[in-house]
């Protein structure tokens, strides 16, 4: 069977794409970590690829505000064949910085319309919060939506942010609306029990406690969260497994996307 292929995009002030890189391979895939420089150099590479990451961090130190530069580069250099990509069904995450770049690069919440409709701002608190949150898997999703990353999650997981501008923001009442209304609101920040998060459990302030969000057709989607952090049991504060055997709630979005393509 022919072996489903992830492009890590990386460039100066990424991280934790080794470890997506790992979350992909013990998800079955061939991942490969390129740097945003060698892919505009042969744009169409990103076709040999079944998968599109753009990983978390720093990239370009947050300089004008958190994934700007980065989603301006590769619109500008790369936008034709992203947006086709995406368009084309293939599954396309981006995890914290990588789902800032996304939302500036406006490929969410709407890769046909590909214009920044909403942002990521500061945190409420004004600093870098850093913990383990709760998440509400929304109902919807995964019963009436096709969002392929979150198939199979239970109606709350956890898994860590590390952010200081997490704060969603819709431009206006009409879209959010219209994200409810289409089921493109992935995860919720919550309470352990599911309900409304009080700060820190809510750590940023998100209009309607958003944390990630995925486009119409499900394929691509962005959040806050890490999963990358969340591949083994182990790696949680409690130290057991709450999906069975060695592996954690973030290996299963990995998996998702892999058994999508296959
Ligand atoms: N962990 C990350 O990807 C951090 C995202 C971004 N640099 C922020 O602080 O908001």
């Amino acid at each position: 069977m022919k072996k489903v292929k992830a492009l890590i995009l990386r460039t100066a002030g990424t991280n934790c794409d080794c470890e997506t890189q790992t979350a992909f391979e013990l998800s079955g895939a061939i991942a490969e970590r390129i740097h945003v420089n060698a892919l505009i150099e042969k744009k169409d590479k990103i076709f040999e690829y079944d998968i599109l990451v753009f990983p978390g961090g720093f990239s370009y130190g947050d300089d004008i505000a958190s994934g700007k530069i980065l989603a301006n580069e590769v619109k500008n250099k790369l936008g034709n064949r992203i947006k086709k990509f995406a368009l084309s069904g293939r599954p396309i995450i981006g995890i914290c910085n990588g789902f800032q770049v996304l939302v500036k690069m406006g490929l969410l919440p709407d890769p046909e319309l590909f214009e920044q409709v909403s942002t990521l701002s500061y945190n409420d608190s004004d600093k870098f919060e850093c913990r383990w949150v709760y998440l509400k898997t929304e109902k919807k999703i995964k019963n009436e939506s096709n969002c392929v990353w979150t198939k199979n999650l239970p109606d709350i997981i956890s898994l860590p942010i590390a952010h200081g501008e997490g704060k969603f923001i819709p431009d206006g009442r009409k879209l959010l609306d219209s994200l409810n209304k289409n089921n493109q609101i992935v995860f919720r920040y919550c309470s352990k029990d599911g309900g409304k998060p009080e700060y820190p459990l809510d750590p940023n302030g998100s209009v309607d406690q958003i944390a990630g969000i995925c486009n119409t057709a499900g394929n691509v989607f962005g959040l806050m969260p890490h999963p990358e952090r969340y591949i083994f049991a182990l790696q949680h504060p409690a130290r057991k497994s709450f999906c069975g055997g060695v592996y954690g709630w973030g290996k299963v979005i990995f998996q998702n996307a892999v058994d999508f393509v296959k």
